[in-house]
């Protein structure tokens, strides 16, 4: 497959800024060497590095969780709204990730797992990262506002406003809190679906909110278990980079709690029903269990973290059929 569409190289330089450590003397050398700028000596930009800087891989999950949060609603919406709809947030969380990426160029080029990107590869010019991200953004929040309505194009302004200000450039290189409070941006998608379909916010969207949100720390920290060297590395003040393998391990544990309560809420509290209810139970109980096994263990140097890669693994599942089973669970019922 084409290196520029892998990307295997966009998760964990996430937390690897240091902000504490602004701009570290590596990222400092980075982002004045000179295959940090586009080269003449490699091809030019074409749409694939663009398709990268969005972050397509992730993309699919926030866009599904978004178009779920559009199908629970209990107003129908017309088929060409929605595509529009699910468009914009697809466009607005592309232009997050790009100008997330715009930003952090000094960074992605000191991680093996972001060099490849096109702006520490050297294969575009900073601006006209900087110039798509706007674009895309700007246009995705207007065509919200105009073609749906102005609470979605609103959230997803936030949205997008929170990944690139707040996760990126406030928290990321500050504190290993980084992406628990930067984490609220992946969990707005849901609101922005609901949002487009009624106009409105209520209590089963917010409850979704909760749930993303609470489910972005095992998620992540699972992956930090397994990739922390990099960050330490590139000076990101990861959980297990600045805490350590055990404390991070505990709160991959007590995280998970509230999570499984929030995942599971919608059905006792009457917003969904059975299907919904079962599926959420099962696939959260497997979630705990896996949770536990990482929360409880101790590794040695040559540990494979097996148990990590599967929670992470599954993490990314798990939000894909609990989501799923929300609208079938709609439109069945
Ligand atoms: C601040 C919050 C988050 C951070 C720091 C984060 C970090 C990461 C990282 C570093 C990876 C890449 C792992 C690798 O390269 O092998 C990853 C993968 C992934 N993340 Fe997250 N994530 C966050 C939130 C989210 C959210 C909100 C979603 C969607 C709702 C999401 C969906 C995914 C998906 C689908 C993948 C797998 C992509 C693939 O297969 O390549 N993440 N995440
Ligand atoms: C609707 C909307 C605007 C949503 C945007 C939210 C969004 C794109 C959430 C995903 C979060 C994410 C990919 C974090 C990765 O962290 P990182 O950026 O530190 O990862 P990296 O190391 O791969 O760059």
């Amino acid at each position: 497959m084409d290196p520029r569409l892998r990307g295997d190289d966009e998760r964990e330089k996430s937390c690897l800024s240091a902000k504490r450590f602004p701009r570290t003397p590596q990222a400092t050398m980075a982002s004045s060497h000179p295959m940090t700028q586009a080269s003449p000596l490699l091809p030019p930009a074409d749409w694939r590095d663009f398709l990268a800087l969005t972050k397509p891989r992730v993309l699919t999950l926030v866009v599904f969780t978004g178009l779920c949060g559009m199908l629970a609603a209990p107003v129908p919406i017309h088929p060409v709204l929605g595509f529009t709809a699910i468009l914009c947030i697809a466009l607005g969380a592309g232009a997050a990730g790009t100008l997330n990426q715009w930003y952090e160029a000094d960074l992605d080029a000191l991680m093996k797992r972001t060099a490849g990107r096109p702006l520490p590869a050297g294969r575009m010019e900073k601006q006209s990262a900087l110039h798509f991200g706007v674009g895309l953004g700007a246009f995705s929040v207007i065509l919200m506002g105009l073609a749906l309505n102005y609470a979605a194009a609103a959230i997803l302004a936030v949205s997008i406003l929170f990944y690139v200000l707040i996760y990126t450039v406030w928290l990321k290189r500050r504190t290993p809190q980084n992406i628990v409070i930067g984490g609220a941006a992946g969990a707005f998608p849901p609101l922005i679906g609901w949002a487009a379909a009624t106009g409105e916010v209520a209590a089963l969207p917010v409850l979704l909110f909760m749930f993303v949100f609470l489910w972005t720390p095992p998620h992540f920290w699972a992956l930090a278990l397994f990739v922390k060297t990099d960050y330490a590395n590139a000076g990101v003040p990861m959980l297990p980079v600045v805490a350590g393998e055990k404390v991070t391990r505990r709160q991959i544990g007590l995280y998970t709690i509230p999570m499984a309560l929030a995942a599971v809420a919608p059905w006792p509290l009457g917003l969904t029903g059975v299907i919904y209810g079962l599926v959420s139970l099962a696939m959260t109980a497997w979630f705990g269990w896996l949770a536990l096994r990482v929360a409880t263990r101790t590794t040695g140097a040559d540990d494979a973290m097996l148990p990590e890669k599967a929670l992470f693994k599954y993490s990314i599942l798990y939000l894909f059929v609990v989501f799923g089973a929300l609208v079938v669970d709609r439109w069945v019922a």
